[in-house]
C-alpha cells in the first residue's frame, strides 16, 4: 500500500500547508488576473482598448502597484505566463513587486480544453505533458501555488459520468504534481452557469462533481491540507426564471460543500462565474453567515468580479490611473469584508459593479 511510499516529506507537508493557510488568512482571497491572450482580449474588447501585449501589461501594472494596504484583503495573485515575466514602467519584475507586498504568486498551468468525444460537447482540460517541468521552473521563477480549471456544464446527459470522471482524475493527477514541485494546487472544477436549470439542479450536480473530485484526490495520494479549492457558488442557471436570494445560494453552497469536501481543506475561494461584482460579494458575505458547520475558510478566488469597475474605470488611458486603482481596492475591499461575513452593502455601486459579467460557453 502506499502507506510505505509517502508522496511528500514532513518538510514538503509543512511548507505547502502553511503556503495554503497564508493565502486564505484573515479573510483574505485571491485575485484572479490569469486570463489567457484570447480571454484578455474579449476584456479589453468591452472597453474599446486593442488587445497588445503592452495593453496587457499596463491595466495589470495598475492592479499590482496598488497601495501596499492591498495586502490587507488579496493574499494571492495568479498570473498567466506572460505575466509572470511582465515588468513594470520602472523595468521592476510584477512577481518581486507582488512578493514585497507580501503576497503569495501563483500559475495558470491548465492549457485550455479539447472537445470529449462521443459526448454532448464536453471537454477535458489539456496540459499534463511536461507539467512537472513546467511546474520546476514556475518555482524557481517565484510562484508558490499553481491554478487549473475543468469545465463541466448542466444540459441534457450532462455533465457524462466520463466528463465527471475524466475532470476529477485530470486535476488529481495535476495537484499530485504541483505538490511534487512545491506548488499549492488549487483545484476548479467549475460547474458552468450556461442553461435554465434552477439552484436545486446545479446543488446536485455540484455535489456529484465534487464528491468524484475529493475521491480521485484521495486516490493520488494529494494531500489535502497543501491544497485551495475553486469551485462555482450553487446557482440557478443564467437563462433559469426564477431568483434565488444570497441566503438560499449560500445553504445551497454550503450544503454542498459541507457534503463533500473533507475539514482538511483549509480554504474554498469561489470563482465568480459571470456574477456582477456586488453579487458576486453580496454572495460571498451571505456563505459566511450561514448557520451551517464552516470548518474552512470561505473566500473569493475572483476574476471579473474583482476587475470589470477597473476595467471601465482605465478605459485604456494612463490618465485615469487613480480611479481604476481605487475601483480595484474598493472591490478587494468589500471581497475581503465577504469572507468574514461583515459586508455591508452601501447602495452606492457604480453601473460597472452590478453588471452581470456572464459569457456564454465559457470554456476558457
Ligand atoms: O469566473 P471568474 O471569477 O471571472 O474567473 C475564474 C477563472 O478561473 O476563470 C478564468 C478563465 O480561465 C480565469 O481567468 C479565472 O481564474
Amino acid at each position: 500500500m502506499a502507506y510505505q511510499f509517502p508522496a511528500l516529506t514532513p518538510e514538503q507537508k509543512k511548507e505547502l500547508s502553511e503556503t495554503a493557510r497564508r493565502i486564505v488568512a484573515n479573510g483574505k482571497g485571491i485575485l484572479a488576473a490569469d486570463e489567457s491572450v484570447g480571454t484578455m482580449g474579449s476584456r479589453l474588447q468591452r472597453i474599446k482598448v486593442e488587445n497588445t501585449e503592452e495593453n496587457r501589461r499596463q491595466f495589470r501594472e495598475l492592479l499590482f502597484t496598488v497601495d501596499s494596504s492591498v495586502n490587507q484583503s488579496i493574499g494571492g495573485v495568479i498570473l498567466f505566463h506572460e505575466t509572470l515575466y511582465q515588468k513594470d514602467s520602472q523595468g521592476k519584475l510584477f512577481r518581486d513587486i507582488l512578493k514585497e507586498k507580501g503576497i503569495v504568486v501563483g500559475i495558470k498551468l491548465d492549457q485550455g480544453v479539447a472537445p470529449l468525444a462521443g459526448t454532448n460537447k464536453e471537454t477535458s482540460t489539456q496540459g499534463l505533458d511536461g507539467l512537472s517541468q513546467r511546474c520546476a521552473q514556475y518555482k524557481k521563477d517565484g510562484a508558490d501555488f499553481g491554478k487549473w480549471r475543468a469545465v463541466l456544464r448542466i444540459d441534457n446527459h450532462c455533465p457524462s459520468q466520463l466528463a465527471i470522471q475524466e475532470n476529477a482524475n485530470t486535476l488529481a493527477r495535476y495537484a499530485s504534481i504541483c505538490q511534487q514541485n512545491g506548488l499549492v494546487p488549487i483545484v476548479e472544477p467549475e460547474v458552468i452557469p450556461d442553461g435554465d436549470h434552477d439552484m436545486e439542479h446545479c446543488q446536485y450536480v455540484t455535489e456529484k462533481v465534487l464528491a468524484a473530485v475529493y475521491k480521485a484526490l484521495n486516490d493520488h495520494h494529494v494531500y489535502l491540507e497543501g491544497t485551495l479549492l475553486k469551485p462555482n457558488m450553487v446557482t440557478a442557471g443564467h437563462a433559469c426564471t426564477k431568483k434565488y436570494t444570497p441566503e438560499q445560494v449560500a445553504m445551497a453552497t454550503v450544503t454542498s460543500l459541507h457534503r463533500t469536501v473533507p475539514a482538511a481543506v483549509p480554504g474554498i475561494c469561489f470563482l465568480s462565474g459571470g456574477m456582477s461584482e456586488e453579487d458576486a460579494t453580496l454572495n460571498l458575505n451571505a456563505i459566511n453567515l450561514c448557520p451551517l458547520p464552516k470548518p474552512w475558510k470561505l473566500s473569493f478566488s475572483y476574476g471579473r468580479a474583482l476587475q470589470a469597475s477597473a476595467l471601465a474605470a482605465w478605459g485604456g488611458k494612463a490618465a485615469n490611473k487613480k480611479a481604476t486603482q481605487e475601483a480595484f481596492m474598493k472591490r478587494a475591499l468589500a471581497n475581503c469584508q465577504a469572507a468574514k461575513g461583515q459586508y455591508v452593502h452601501t447602495g452606492s455601486s457604480g453601473t460597472a459593479s452590478t453588471q452581470s459579467l456572464f459569457t456564454a460557453c465559457y470554456t476558457y
